[in-house]
């Protein structure tokens, strides 16, 4: 091949167990024309993966197959998965890289690898290909069996499974929906709802052993502005937020086609909002939501309601104003039975004017608003029938004036420290 083309590669991620050996023994053997090096990343000292490989397929002899047999290949390994991709692109004796990320790897790591180090010059990444368990995603997210909600990598090292799994959807070029078998008709409908959520514009496909056409798995599929489900429900209400403003039914209830908006009535105490409620297009049977307010949470009750959502909200992401530490623009986070907040750097509104100014002139699309500038609560849920009505009335329970006198409680100031709201029992 001219030694100047970029090689594509496709990273395939997916949780423990969920199939990753088995498709790539498939597509090994069943790669025709294609020739195919796979990088094998395990975590722990036995690289067992990578022996599997090995010792299944015989186009792997000679050196098919690199191993990397410490560490996780998105954090402690970057440098030596940097060295191992740049020299085998340097002897070419393939025209497809794989690489296998290990069951914790973010794929989002793994394949920026591609886009931004050494490699970048000679890869170009063709798929993010996440091998999903149809049977523990049912368990996690449609049938909600907690005690399956931990990931456990072979160091011992654990953390909560379905933080892992909504990850591996949301970045997902394509979703290779494995153990067909052991998930009904049913099972499989709503686990392809709640991908969809996830991941809007991603292609599903269902299988059974791996059994993937492999000249599809290897296609160039990878779109980087793919749409992320809640990112694109707040889009959604952004394009449609005009509408809060055009209320004719005078009731502080207007309706569009797929909006739906809450004004406050006056005489509740939140005259001062710029609040709204709409849901996002209720395409695939699950139901997204924004609630926004132009108001801190009050920090106890804030941790009390987004710490135990109803098990019907699969992911809820945003933005937190809150009471008490009003400086701080705080993100939070929930899939499935885990939720934490992360303390981010400031809001725009507290930094000196002419930052302010040169930020809003870099970002024109940000919502401004003329008292508050960028500070809000603004949180999406994802989920099946959520009762939004109830969560909404739990939340504004909790929302303060603004400056209001609090103390921030353990909400933590310094820039990334993280708060744990909620998570499944044995987690990190
Ligand atoms: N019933 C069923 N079992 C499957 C299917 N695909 C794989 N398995 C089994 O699931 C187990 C795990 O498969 P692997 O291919 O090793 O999974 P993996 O993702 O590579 O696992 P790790 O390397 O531990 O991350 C094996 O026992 C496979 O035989 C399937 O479609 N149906």
């Amino acid at each position: 091949m001219n030694p100047r083309e970029a090689i594509p590669v496709t990273v395939l991620g997916g949780s423990l167990g969920a199939g990753k050996t088995t498709l790539l023994n498939h597509l090994l053997t069943n790669a025709g024309d294609h020739d195919i090096a796979v990088l094998v990343n395990d975590m722990g000292s036995v690289n067992v993966d990578a022996e599997l490989v090995a010792e299944e397929s015989e186009l792997t002899v000679g050196g098919g197959v690199t191993e990397l047999s410490n560490g996780c290949i998105c954090c402690e390994l970057q440098d030596d998965l940097e060295t191992a991709v740049v020299r085998l692109a340097q002897e070419r004796s393939f025209d497809h890289l794989v690489v296998e990320a290990s069951g914790v790897s973010r794929p989002g790591p793994v394949a920026r690898l591609f886009v931004t180090s050494r490699a970048a010059a000679r890869y170009d990444v063709a798929g993010l290909v996440t091998v999903v368990d149809a049977r523990l995603f049912a368990d996690t997210f449609v049938g909600g069996d907690p005690e399956r909600t931990v990931a456990e990598d072979s160091d011992g090292s654990v953390e909560p499974l379905s933080d892992l799994l909504v990850e591996q959807v949301e970045s997902a070029d394509l979703v290779v929906l494995n153990k067909r078998d052991l998930v009904s008709d049913d099972e499989v409908a709503d686990v392809r709802d709640v991908i969809s959520a996830l991941r809007p514009s991603v292609d599903i496909v269902e299988t059974t052993h791996g059994g993937v056409d492999v000249d599809f798995l290897l296609s160039d599929l990878h779109d980087p502005d793919a749409p992320v489900g809640w990112r694109a429900a707040l889009e959604h209400e952004d394009e449609d937020a005009g509408a809060e403003t055009h209320d004719e039914s005078g009731d502080g209830h207007g309706h569009s086609s797929h909006e739906h908006e809450h004004s406050h009535a006056e005489g509740d105490g939140h005259e001062h909002d710029h609040s709204v409620v709409s849901h996002a297009e209720e395409t695939y049977g699950i139901t997204s939501f924004v609630y926004r307010r132009r108001a801190p949470l009050d920090p106890e009750g804030a941790s009390a309601v987004l710490g135990n959502l109803p098990d019907s909200v699969v992911r809820a992401k945003g933005s937190l104003w809150v009471a008490g530490a009003d400086d701080v623009h705080y993100t939070y986070s929930q899939a499935g039975p885990s939720a934490y907040v992360t303390a981010g750097g400031p809001w725009i509104a507290t930094l000196p004017e002419f930052e302010q100014d040169t930020y809003r002139r870099n970002h024109p699309e940000i919502d401004w608003h003329d008292e508050y500038g960028d500070k809000r609560t603004e949180l999406v849920f994802i989920g099946h029938d959520i009762d939004e009505a109830a969560l909404v009335e739990a939340l504004d329970e909790h929302v303060l004036e603004p400056g209001a006198d609090v103390a921030n409680g353990t909400y933590p100031v310094e820039p990334g420290a993280e708060l744990t709201l909620a998570e499944p029992e044995g987690a990190r």
